[in-house]
């Protein structure tokens, strides 16, 4: 079998990834006993992209490349979360130069796994929201476990246009009509909705159960010349990639200017509070009304949780421009947000 003979070649490579498994590492690679990179996400909480993150994902891809691994898989060390997208962190308040840096490093590491020579899967074993959306599409093959998770392009509901490129990717995968109603509505898709539009190729029981799905579909190549498996994969996919190498700067000013609008902020910074460990009014610098607002908000959505609607709340900051602050302990100013379950 071709992949066996690829792997006793590369049989040494158990012992060489260790550099890239440290404690400190936020990705484990292991090669199985096919010579099948399995690269497990462990930066917790959620495998979020930050610019360090993506920098590990990208020497990581250029380990697989390298070392002329035929096929890499890409999975969770987390038993919920695939992906959670972009690190929250990254897109709140940015600093111009690390922001563009950040995401001149984001489309380096698509165009790295996107056009990768070698065999791409992805086992989904958890949520899957945009930016881990992305990372799943561009593969060739997606499994993603059964359960409550979700996939999906929510950038919209976050105030966000995704790339042009991503939606390319989209378009290119589903039908336009799914693609343009799954990108306006920020539409998440449960696995079986997902599977019906093509978004993903197959759903299996658990993540081991993914994975050797994921195998399945690279074992198939055993019987495919590699050099036309590469050169088509490399004709289809490479137009999208140049595309992308020739507009580098106008989507990085493009995203930027998205993500310094007001509405872009006052969204960023209603995830970030949302959190109980960094919902901090120290942190807030200057007294923004509606900064403390949207803040409140989060508070009071951490301690009522379903009882709450947060978003609505944010919303209202934003309408009357923080001029009625919610108390959490003042039943009065949360009312209006309180639903009736
Ligand atoms: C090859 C290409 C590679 C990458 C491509 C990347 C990007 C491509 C560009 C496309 C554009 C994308 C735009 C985005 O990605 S914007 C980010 C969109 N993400 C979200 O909206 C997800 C928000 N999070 C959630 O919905 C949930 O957290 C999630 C479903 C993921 C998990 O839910 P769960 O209930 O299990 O956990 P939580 O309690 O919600 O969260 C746990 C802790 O994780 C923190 N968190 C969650 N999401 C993020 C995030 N995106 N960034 C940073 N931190 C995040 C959350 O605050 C909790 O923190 P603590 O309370 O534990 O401190």
């Amino acid at each position: 079998m071709l992949l066996r003979r690829v792997y006793k070649q590369h049989r040494w490579l158990a012992s060489h990834v260790k550099f890239l498994s440290t404690q400190k590492s936020s990705i484990d690679i292991k090669v199985d006993n096919d010579g099948i990179a399995i690269l497990n996400l462990q930066r917790p909480p959620v495998n979020s992209f930050s610019m360090d993150f993506l920098k590990e994902l990208s020497k990581s891809l250029d380990f697989v490349e390298n070392n002329k691994i035929t096929a890499m898989i890409l999975t969770s060390a987390f038993p919920r979360v695939f992906s959670a997208g972009l690190d929250i962190n990254e897109v709140y308040k940015p600093d111009a130069v690390r922001f563009k840096e950040f995401w001149t490093t984001l489309q380096e590491v698509w165009m790295k796994l996107f056009g990768a020579r070698f065999i791409t899967a992805a086992a989904i074993n958890g949520q899957s929201p945009a930016g881990g959306c992305l990372m799943a599409m561009s593969c060739e093959y997606r499994v993603m476990i059964k359960g409550t998770f979700t996939i999906g392009m929510n950038e919209t509901s976050l105030g966000l246009i995704a790339p042009t490129w991503f939606m390319e990717l989209v378009k290119n995968t589903i039908n336009v009509r799914d693609a343009e109603y799954a990108f306006t509505t920020s539409r998440m898709f449960t696995p079986e909705e997902a599977l019906k539009v093509r978004l993903i190729d197959e759903i299996a029981a658990d993540k081991d159960d993914a994975i050797a799905k994921c195998k399945r579909f690279i074992k198939k190549f055993d019987e495919i010349t590699p050099s036309a498996r590469i050169n088509t994969k490399m004709k289809l996919r490479g137009p999208a990639i140049k595309k992308l190498q020739n507009t580098r700067q106008e989507d990085t000013e493009e995203i930027y200017q998205l993500v310094i609008h007001p509405d872009t902020q006052k969204v960023a910074i209603f995830q970030l509070y949302s959190s109980p460990v960094s919902a901090n009014p120290a942190i807030i610098t200057g007294y923004d009304p509606m900064e403390v607002c949207i803040e409140n908000c989060a508070q009071c959505k951490k301690m009522l949780g379903a009882w709450f609607e947060g978003q609505l709340c944010a919303e209202s900051c934003i309408k009357y421009r923080g001029k009625m602050i919610p108390d959490c302990e003042n039943y009065a100013s949360i009312s209006p947000f309180l639903n009736k379950l």
